[in-house]
Formats: C-alpha cells, sequence, structure tokens
C-alpha cells in the first residue's frame, strides 16, 4: 500500500501542481470542517454539565444557541468542501484523460490490433474515473479522517491522559488491521474490471458491424458469445463485492467493540466520580464520531481497491511504450516544394514475427512518377503503402523519400508530406468541413468550397442541408462509398502533401462516379509522386512505373510501356484477358 500511494501521490502531484491554490483551500475547507466537528460535542458537554449544575437559563440558552450555529456552519463548509474536491478531481483527472488518449494515439497498430476500441474506452474513461472518484472521495476522505481521529484523541487526552491513549492505541490497532486487509480485494477488482473492459470491448465491436451481423444472421451467436462474458463479468464483480463486504463487517465489528470499551471505561469513571457526566456524554458521542470515520475509510475501501486496480492497469497502458522511434530529422518537412523522389532497398517486413508480407523488395519511383502497385489479395501492397507512411518499420532494409532515410525524420513532418488515402474511408461524427478538413481551422471555407467544387462534390455539398455545418455520423450514412471516396481525396487535395500513397478502394461505383473519381484524381496526382495502389486497370493506366507483387516478392517491375508492350509480361497478359479487377 504504501509503494501504492507513493506512486499515486507522485503521480497525482503532476496533475495537481497546477491546481495547487486550489487544494491548499481544500485543506482549509477540511480542517475548518474538522475542528467544527470537534468542537460541537463539546459545547453539549459544557451544556449538559451546566444543567446537571443548575446553571441560569440565559447561559444554557447562549449554549444552545452556539451548537446550532457551529452545526450550521459545519453543513455549510461540509458542501463546499464537497463541491471544492470534485471540481479539483475533474479538472485534474480531465488532463490526464487528454495524456492517456495522447499516449494512446502514439502507440503502434499492433497494440490497437491487440486491445479493442471498447476496452480502450474502459481505460481511458473507466479507469480515469476511478482514479477522480479515488482523488475525491477516498484520498478526501482518508486525509479528512485520520485528522478528525487525530483531533479526537487530542481533546479525550486533554480531559485524561488515560482514556486518551487507550483510544490512540485502539485507533492505530484497527488502522493497522484495515490497511493490511486493503490489498485483499485488489486482485478481485482488478479481474473485475478486466471482465467489463472485455464486455464493451465485444459489445463495441460488434454493435460498430451491425450491417454485417444482420445481413449474416449471426445475432443469435452473438449473443450466445455474450451471455459467458456477462456471466464472467457479473462473477467477478459478485467474488470483488463480497471479499469488499467481508473487509466492511470486519472492521464493524472492531468498532463496535471500541465503542463498548470506552462506554465501559466511562461509566466506571463516571461512578467512581473521575468524570462528569458531560465528559461522559462527550466520550459517548466521540466513540459514535469515531465509529464513522472507519466506517467511511472502509467504504471507502472498496473505491480505494477499484482504484488501485484501475491505476495499475493505468500504469501499465503509459508504461507501454510505441516501437516506432520519433527521429530528429526535418530535411523532409523543409524541403523545397515539389515532388520528392522515393526508394524501397531491400525492405522486408512481418507483422508481429508472423510470415513475411514483404520479401527483399528494391524499387524507386521518380519524382513526380506514378507507380502502379499491383498483385493478389495479400500479396502485400497494402503493407507496403503502411510502411512508407511509417505505421511500422521494416525489419530489415531501408525506405527514404528524397535519399532521407524516413526512420531519421520526425514522425509528423514525415506524415504531412505524405497523403495516404486508404481503403476504408473514415467519417467522423462532425461537420463536414471538419471531416474534409481534418480538423485543421486555418483551412479557409474558400479553399474547401473551391477543393469540393474541383473534386466533384459540387452536387453533393449543395444538397447537404446546412452547408458545411452539417453534421456527418460517424456510420457514413450521408455519403455513397463513391461520395466517401471523394470527400477522402478532398481530404488529401487540401493538405497538398508533395506525395501521396493511394490504396484504391475496391468498392463498385456507377460509372458516374468512377467519371468523377477519375477526374479527381487527374487534380489530385498532377505534379506529385505518387505509389498508387491499383485494383482496377483502368486505375492503373495513369501509371508510368508498374510494380506487379506476389506473396511480398516483387513478380515484375518496370515502366509501364515495356510492360504493356512485352507479350511474355504478365501486365500484357492481364490486358489481353481485358480482366478490369486485377488479380495479378
Ligand atoms: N495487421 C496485420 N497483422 C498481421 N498480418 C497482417 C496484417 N495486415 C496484413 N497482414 C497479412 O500480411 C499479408 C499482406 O497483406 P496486405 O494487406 O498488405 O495485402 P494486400 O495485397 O494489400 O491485400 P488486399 O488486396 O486484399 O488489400 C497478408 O498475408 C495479410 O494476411
Amino acid at each position: 500500500m504504501n509503494t501504492f500511494l507513493s506512486t499515486y501521490w507522485s503521480f497525482c502531484w503532476i496533475y495537481l501542481r497546477p491546481y495547487r491554490w486550489k487544494a491548499l483551500f481544500l485543506l482549509l475547507l477540511l480542517l475548518s470542517s474538522i475542528g467544527l466537528q470537534i468542537l460541537n460535542p463539546l459545547i453539549l458537554r459544557w451544556f449538559i454539565d451546566d444543567v446537571s449544575t443548575y446553571q441560569p437559563f440565559s447561559l444554557l440558552l447562549h449554549t444552545a444557541l452556539l451548537f446550532v450555529v457551529i452545526a450550521l456552519g459545519e453543513q455549510v463548509v461540509s458542501m463546499l468542501e464537497n463541491y471544492q474536491a470534485a471540481d479539483l478531481a475533474w479538472l485534474t483527472t480531465n488532463e490526464l484523460r487528454t495524456d492517456v488518449m495522447r499516449h494512446c494515439l502514439s502507440l503502434d497498430l499492433d497494440f490497437y490490433q491487440a486491445h479493442t476500441p471498447g476496452e480502450m474506452i474502459e481505460r481511458i474513461d473507466g479507469d480515469v474515473n476511478l482514479l477522480s472518484q479515488f482523488f475525491s472521495r477516498f484520498l478526501m476522505a482518508v486525509i479528512a479522517n485520520v485528522l478528525f481521529l487525530l483531533g479526537i484523541v487530542a481533546v479525550i487526552w486533554v480531559i485524561d491522559w488515560r482514556i486518551g491513549l487507550s483510544l490512540g492505541l485502539y485507533m492505530l490497532f484497527v488502522l493497522f488491521i484495515l490497511v493490511r486487509m486493503g490489498p485483499l480485494a485488489i486482485p478481485f477488482w482488478t479481474a473485475s474490471r478486466q471482465a467489463s473492459a472485455d464486455l464493451f470491448g465485444f459489445l463495441e465491436e460488434r454493435l460498430s458491424g451491425t450491417e454485417e451481423v444482420r445481413a449474416f444472421g449471426s445475432a443469435s451467436y452473438l449473443l450466445s458469445r455474450l451471455f459467458p462474458l456477462i456471466q464472467r463479468s457479473l462473477h467477478a464483480e459478485r467474488r470483488g463485492t463480497l471479499v469488499s463486504v467481508l473487509l466492511w463487517g470486519t472492521s464493524s465489528l472492531l468498532f463496535t467493540l471500541g465503542t463498548a470499551m470506552i462506554l465501559g471505561v466511562g461509566a466506571g469513571l463516571f461512578r467512581a466520580g473521575v468524570l462528569t457526566l458531560g465528559v461522559v456524554f462527550l466520550l459517548f458521542t466521540y466513540a459514535q464520531q469515531v465509529a464513522q470515520p472507519l466506517m467511511e475509510i472502509t467504504r471507502h475501501l472498496g473505491s480505494f481497491q477499484q482504484a488501485a486496480a484501475g491505476m495499475n492497469r493505468l500504469f501499465t497502458l503509459l508504461r507501454t511504450q510505441p516501437t516506432l522511434t520519433d527521429g530528429s530529422g526535418t530535411q523532409l518537412a523543409t524541403r523545397r516544394p515539389g515532388a520528392p523522389a522515393v526508394e524501397f532497398r531491400d525492405v522486408s517486413f512481418s507483422y508481429m514475427g508472423g510470415e513475411p508480407a514483404l520479401q527483399n523488395l528494391s524499387f524507386t519511383v521518380a519524382p513526380g512518377q506514378v507507380l502502379g502497385v499491383l498483385g493478389q489479395t495479400g500479396s502485400g501492397k497494402t503493407t507496403l503503402a503502411k510502411l512508407v507512411f511509417r505505421l511500422y518499420d521494416p525489419q530489415h532494409g531501408c525506405i527514404s523519400i528524397d535519399g532521407v532515410d524516413i526512420r531519421n525524420e520526425r514522425l509528423a513532418g514525415l506524415r504531412a508530406s505524405i497523403g495516404f488515402v486508404t481503403q476504408q474511408v473514415q467519417i467522423f461524427h462532425a461537420t463536414v468541413r471538419e471531416n474534409a478538413t481534418m480538423f485543421d481551422s486555418s483551412i479557409t471555407d474558400t479553399a474547401l468550397l473551391a477543393a469540393l467544387r474541383d473534386l466533384g462534390l459540387w452536387e453533393w455539398y449543395q444538397r447537404l442541408p446546412d452547408g458545411l455545418d452539417t453534421m456527418l455520423t460517424a456510420a457514413g450514412d450521408a455519403l455513397s462509398a463513391g461520395e466517401a471516396q471523394l470527400l477522402a481525396l478532398t481530404r488529401i487535395f487540401l493538405s497538398q502533401p508533395s506525395l501521396i500513397v493511394l490504396d484504391e478502394a475496391t468498392a463498385r461505383v456507377d460509372p458516374a462516379t468512377e467519371g468523377l473519381i477519375e477526374r479527381a484524381l487527374d487534380r489530385l496526382l498532377h505534379d506529385r509522386t505518387v505509389i498508387l495502389i491499383a485494383h482496377r486497370l483502368s486505375t492503373v493506366r495513369r501509371a508510368d512505373m508498374l510494380l506487379v507483387l506476389q506473396n511480398g516478392r516483387m513478380r515484375e517491375y518496370g515502366t509501364r510501356a515495356s510492360l504493356e508492350s512485352n507479350p511474355q509480361s504478365h501486365f500484357a497478359h492481364l490486358l489481353r484477358t481485358n480482366d478490369e479487377e486485377v488479380h495479378a
């Protein structure tokens, strides 16, 4: 627990530091609230002793009024304290949430393959929320309660040091037991959170694939897979709760014994005439008040255990480092405008140590040239594109742009100079403007409208109810497959990259849309170096050079004209058979 708290504290301090004055104010509120809670029973004690010694009515009235004022003040202070604690927790954890999100975005694609989006949401939101609760409720409660207990011991010590000492020792004993018991439930809660992350992951993935699920009638199969996950989550949660309840019961027992002890000692000392009735009442009230902090600590034990589990997972996530290290070079970002040359030199790559997806691949694309890449499904075309964009690094060989090894360049600069159009166009739940500019507010509406006109989306734009402010859904319902492709081309057009890697979508579009896409490509690819992963022969006709892949290896490479005119070439064979879909 000590390690946990010190790790937690150094971690928290990073986020708390900017709000230290707020934290200090919170501490003051906390101390005032504790002071008032300790003071009020003392006033009751005076009241009782005044009554039993027949003091004048006016004195009794004043004491009673003081009691009411302090009780009200205590409520106000505790309200302010709760508000401040929640405010501080939100402020700090929002920044933590942003950092976790930023970290996740920097991780390798392999990481995303191993973790479902639902699981990531649970990490970024669920675990950070747990931490927020831990901070605003548990940590504050523990600090306040420990101070409160110390205050009570101090007051009783002043009245009778022997009772104060025994109370103090008893509390230390209870706290020791609680602290020892705390970590017992952590593994149960870790398992419970993991089970719920798995459940969310499953739901997210299946819900996003609703169309396929319905089309293939796999709903009942999916439900049968869902039940075991729910069951696992339920069992894990039940085990965690059971252990927490056992811990809670133990601390309750300890508390009851403590109250009985204090009452017994108080009654004995009253009979012996050592203590007044007011002091015995004070002891009884404090005994009851001691119960509250102990119960609170125990009650928050659950959230502590869950937060500890959540924090362990957050630490593991934050410790996960991307294998792709950022380079320091800025040559590509600062190079003179114009199309660059691209070179693959003996490049081999396999995903996560599996079978090679690309083997000993060497080729060059001269500035301003279009390289068409052909090959059967699974031959490595998309992999090639991902390597240029440095989503992965090859295990062997080197990829360079204008003679600069891309591994030495800053990732942001490299990616800004490349336009990568993937087969699957991701539409975001955002406005048309944001979707087309990819949230780049420096792009003006005039430039955007010109691009929509140039790239064939003008008619579509005119049909939009709120123009550029029209909201699109993440499912991309407002766009046909062809329009989505045109929007993807618009995005690239607006970002003005000098190198374009285009993984052509295979979706069939009507001849009119195909014409629009071809015209958009004419506009987009002009004066740029292009790696064009082609699935249709009509697309590859714009290529200067051709690379045909087979099982990750180069099968054919040369100028399009030479391959076209060589009757022995595979490309010439494809042209002869006039197979529009390319299956090299
Ligand atoms: N993320 C991945 N993890 C593991 N293996 C992968 C991954 N992506 C692709 N592969 C494998 O690498 C090989 C090359 O895949 P790639 O997607 O590059 O082929 P492709 O030629 O683009 O296919 P298609 O024409 O269907 O898009 C295939 O065997 C594929 O199964």
